[in-house]
């Protein structure tokens, strides 16, 4: 009856407030240094976290199916990894997050301000490799610059999770999403109702890319910032996908070696997802 629908939504209310919470003490800096340093992130190494995840992004977006105007990226944190292959295919990008002080990290690296909290210039040398464009990691940087129309807020736990006006009537053509649902999400239910959440800023026919962690219970989003996470398993990241109205077009797995687990999260995989809006 409606007292049991009342509890539990004011249950899943307290927990997404709880979880808005942490994030008020997410601190960038730290971040990037925990996940897109070495050893995560070691361009020399084949089995490193970061390159595999480039890979599977430069795959998907050339692999000739995905296309149109508009690629929306979802929570993006304060990286730009998730973008740097779609930007040669989409002419305009658009970025987004919980966080002001995330949304400023990317406004001043699109602004050539200076000053931040990492050096992409790897990142972009390493997917101009995969292009088969050696050293022209400045274009990239122009291509992106170029691409990135906006930097814009997002709330993924409402159903319209970004201002009504945000996005072009028809929806965005690609979405890209990376480690941020079960990041954000109280448990299963949550993320569920997130990711059609955030379908429904996707066009019918239109591409999700999703990247996120398995059985990861927690992780640090700043020194002593321990960050709750619903642990997933593939089982349940498919589940999810074709209940939200998503078919399922490539699952890869990556299994984390000892040397990857650093003490920053519990993460024992990363999966990827290209899936297709029905
Ligand atoms: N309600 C919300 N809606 C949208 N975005 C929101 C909301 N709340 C917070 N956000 C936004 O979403 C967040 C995205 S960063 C979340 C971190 N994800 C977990 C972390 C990442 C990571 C990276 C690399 C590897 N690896 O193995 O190489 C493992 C792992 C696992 N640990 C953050 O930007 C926040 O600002």
């Amino acid at each position: 009856g409606g007292s049991h629908v009342r509890s539990t939504l004011k249950g899943a209310e307290s927990g997404i407030a709880a979880m808005a919470a942490c994030y008020q003490r997410f601190d960038p800096a730290s971040y990037l240094k925990y996940n897109y340093t070495p050893p995560r992130a070691d361009f020399e190494r084949k089995d490193s976290i970061v390159p595999w995840k480039l890979a599977c992004l430069h795959r998907a977006f050339t692999e000739g199916d995905v296309s149109g105007e508009l690629l929306v990226d979802i929570g993006s944190g304060p990286t730009l990894y998730q973008v740097l292959s779609g930007c040669e295919v989409f002419n305009k990008v658009i970025l987004t997050d919980f966080l002001e002080i995330n949304r400023q990290e990317l406004r001043r690296w699109l602004r050539d301000e200076g000053g931040y909290n990492l050096d992409w210039t790897p990142y972009m040398e390493y997917v101009c490799k995969l292009e088969g464009r050696r050293y022209a990691w400045s274009e990239k940087a122009a291509k992106l610059r170029k691409v990135v129309k906006d930097v814009l807020p997002i709330d993924v736990h409402c159903p319209q999770p970004m201002a009504p006006d945000a996005l072009p009537s028809g929806g965005a053509d690609c979405l890209v999403s990376s480690f941020c649902l079960e990041s954000v999400s109280p448990d299963l239910a949550a993320f569920n109702r997130a990711l059609g959440h955030i379908g429904s800023l996707l066009r019918p026919g239109g591409h999700l890319l999703l990247i996120g962690a398995l059985d990861e219970s927690y992780y640090l989003g700043g020194p002593g910032v321990k960050i709750p996470v619903v642990p997933l398993n593939e089982a349940q990241v498919c589940a999810s996908l074709k209940e939200r109205g998503y078919t399922l077009m490539r699952l890869e797995v990556y299994t984390l070696p000892q040397d990857m687990r650093v003490g920053v999260d519990d993460v024992t995989g990363v999966f990827f997802v290209k899936a297709k809006k029905v």
